[in-house]
């Protein structure tokens, strides 16, 4: 690999994350009052999403469980990507597109949160689980790009839609890992005003 091209990648990236920044701004903070309310009033929030979304559902659970920058009590929050049991079951007894749907019906109460995470916003078992959530009454954090797919079509007016303008799945993880840490800050300074940097 030439130095040009790993240039072009961070490039890319980069100019990205600018644009994105215009453009996300708004739905990232309504996204932080949402989880903010929802952890205030005693609900938690699940995280959904395949391959490298389902590694971004485990660190941002592990950031709210354990920390982010500043010590605080850990707060209720938990990937569907984690537990083989549960997967290997309902993907081999029903679909693998119920993989999430299922936990949702499982542990997903009213005024929990479901943050979903797809670049397509097509994958069945995150459509699924989205459309489970609503069902329970559940709000729905959207993190997708390509326009949104299927995901954009299912949310409604209360859910908040954070599209990344872009249409190469590893740029638009890069901006859902940067609206995570984004999304973490959001809720501890909302906990303990102000930010760890300022
Ligand atoms: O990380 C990557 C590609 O960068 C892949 O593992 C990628 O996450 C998988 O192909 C996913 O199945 C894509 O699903 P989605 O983001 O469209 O919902
Ligand atoms: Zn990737």
């Amino acid at each position: 690999m030439t130095n040009q091209r790993i240039l072009a990648h961070f490039q890319e990236s980069a100019e990205l994350k600018m644009r994105a920044a215009a453009e996300l701004a708004l739905p990232i903070s309504q996204a932080v009052e949402l989880m903010f309310l929802a952890l205030s009033n005693g609900n938690k929030i699940l995280a959904c999403g395949n391959g490298g979304s389902a590694a971004d559902c485990q660190h941002f659970a592990a950031e709210l469980v354990g920390r982010f920058e500043r010590e605080r009590l850990p707060l209720p929050a938990m990937a569907l990507t984690t537990d083989t049991s549960i997967m290997t079951a309902v993907a081999n007894d029903y679909s693998f597109q119920e993989v999430f749907s299922k936990q949702v019906q499982a542990f997903g109460q009213s005024g929990d949160i479901l943050l979903a995470l797809s670049t397509s916003g097509n994958s069945a078992s995150v459509v699924n689980a989205v459309n489970a959530a609503l069902e329970r009454d559940m709000r729905v954090i959207a993190l997708t790009g390509k326009g949104g797919g299927e995901v954009r079509n299912i949310l409604t007016d209360a859910d908040v839609h954070i599209c990344v303008p872009h249409e190469r799945t590893a740029r638009i993880q890069e901006v859902h890992l940067l609206t995570i840490h984004c999304l973490c800050d959001g809720i501890d300074a909302a906990l303990f005003g102000g930010d760890a940097d300022e």
